[in-house]
């Protein structure tokens, strides 16, 4: 119940009904809505609404963590999301009754619950984390390993057992929710139960795919208990797209994608975005403002805070050269347009492999969650972004100074750093494309999985 993981689960969604396979959504009425438009050519798919709880402490009308006012909620919504069991496994009842069982439930992590749910009726459950294999493997890896980490400085390399990183890691480089010393109880207790649910799952779906990621798969895979299989189904959102490859999405109606039709230079206008879910301060986002003003480059910044606006002065400096969007934007169309020559991003898993598949560098500048990781394996495994320079105090309220986020830009649209990283990920960008074409490694392992699951009913 995040975009980050909705709307992946949708592409797969479709991948699936591509292959004949009748899919049954259940989820809230609020999702429910945002997604029946994506949904309406799809006739194999459908919906079931179950109600969302309402909770003390928790905002109404909050049903998905891009809804929340701020990541604070982020707990107490976890929570909430664990009544949505017994309306979930009457839904399921129903279906084993009238003798329409599921062929599997794909379920995501944070509902743990859904293993019981699974096992008392003798569904496969497959877990979706959102993430990809190499930072799941590090995330599982440091959560077991987290006594000895505790001795270990915050600049020594990692030696993490039974993995090969592709980068130097050290206790520095890791997400804030790994490194903090006290884990809030709660938000611990949580993470234990859904990961024990995690483990014990029959196999894990996941948005990569193996040109990117194989080598870590059985590491990966060594943190599950009965033998789940991790299938590399990804990129999730190159289904429905396949065979396109850089447009100009001329017949899209809405302001962004006309204005970058505006935009007839390849390869020169930056998009910035930091997804669903980081909360970037308004000091900070001025300093985004004036590093794009300064940077001169064309751009297209997509913007979350509802309380933020342009310092003054600088409207008239970017009419014409920029667009701030406040409303949502169809990033991964807007990241295969031929204008789009970069990406100031924040690093969420999908926003990387959207630019990887749109053959689009990243200035990376990692914010929440995995981002950390995902930054370092895009820079410095893959070679396909550069990195912003941080300061090092995570409580600062300015992370990123103009001047910093403005040598970014200039460097990955104009600089040779930019140009290497722009070459690799085009590159990277032909090997994802053919992942999900058929024939390809995550369309014969979508097969393989419907298969398998066919099999064991
Ligand atoms: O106006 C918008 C804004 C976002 N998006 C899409 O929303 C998704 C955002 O996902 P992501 O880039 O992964 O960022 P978050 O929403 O922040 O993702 C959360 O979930 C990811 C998957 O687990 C994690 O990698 C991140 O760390 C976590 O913050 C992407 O598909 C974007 O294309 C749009 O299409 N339009």
């Amino acid at each position: 119940m995040a975009q980050g993981h909705t709307l992946p689960l949708l592409d797969l969604s479709k991948a699936l009904s591509q292959q004949q396979i009748k899919v049954t959504i259940i989820t809230t009425p609020s999702n429910a809505k945002s997604m029946a438009k994506t949904i309406s050519n799809h006739p194999t798919i459908s919906l079931v609404e179950i109600p969302f709880p309402t909770v003390d402490g928790l905002p109404k009308d909050c049903e998905n963590t891009s809804q929340l006012p701020s990541m604070e909620f982020h707990l107490p919504f976890l929570l909430a999301t664990k009544q949505l069991r017994k309306p979930f496994e009457q839904v399921l009842q129903t279906m084993v009754e009238s003798k329409t069982p599921p062929i599997c439930v794909i379920s995501d992590f944070f509902l743990g619950w859904t293993l019981a749910s699974c096992q008392a009726l003798g569904v496969p459950r497959l877990v979706f984390h959102g993430m990809g294999i190499l930072s799941m493997s590090i995330t599982k890896s440091t959560w077991f390993h987290a006594q000895q980490l505790e001795s270990m400085s915050m600049i020594d390399p990692l030696d993490l057992p039974g993995m090969k990183l592709p980068f130097t890691l050290t206790k520095s480089d890791l997400p804030g929710s790994i490194n903090l010393p006290n884990h809030d109880e709660m938000f611990y207790q949580f993470i234990q139960e859904v990961g024990e649910a995690d483990a014990k799952s029959w196999g894990v779906v996941v948005n990569s795919f193996e040109e990117l990621e194989k080598s870590h798969i059985p590491a990966f895979e060594s943190f599950y208990i009965n033998g789940a299989k991790a299938w590399c189904l990804g990129p999730l959102c190159l289904y429905g797209k396949m065979g396109s490859n850089k447009s100009t999405n001329q017949n899209h109606s809405c302001t962004s994608t006309q204005w970058l039709a505006d935009q007839v230079k390849p390869d020169s206008v930056i998009y910035v975005s930091f997804g669903t879910q980081a909360d970037v301060s308004d000091s900070q986002l001025d300093e985004v403002a004036f590093a794009l003003e300064e940077s001169g480059f064309p751009f297209l910044w997509v913007v979350r805070s509802k309380t933020w606006s342009l310092p003054a002065g600088l409207e008239e400096k970017v009419k014409g050269r920029g667009l701030i969007a406040r409303e949502w934007v169809d990033q991964s169309q807007i990241l295969s347009h031929r204008a789009i020559g970069g990406f100031l991003s924040h690093c969420g898993w999908n926003s990387v492999l959207e630019s990887v598949s749109a053959g689009v560098p990243v200035l990376a500048w990692p914010m929440i969650a995995e981002q950390s990781l995902n930054a370092k394996f895009l820079v410095d495994g893959l070679g396909a972004g550069i990195s912003v320079k941080r300061v090092q105090n995570p409580d600062a309220k300015i992370l990123v100074s103009r001047q910093d986020i403005c040598e970014g830009v200039e460097e990955l649209m104009g600089g040779s750093r930019g140009r290497s990283a722009r070459e690799r990920v085009q590159a990277l960008g032909r090997v994802a494309r053919r992942a999900v074409q058929k024939g390809g490694s995550s369309h014969d392992t979508l097969n393989k999985l419907i298969d398998k699951l066919r099999v064991s009913m």
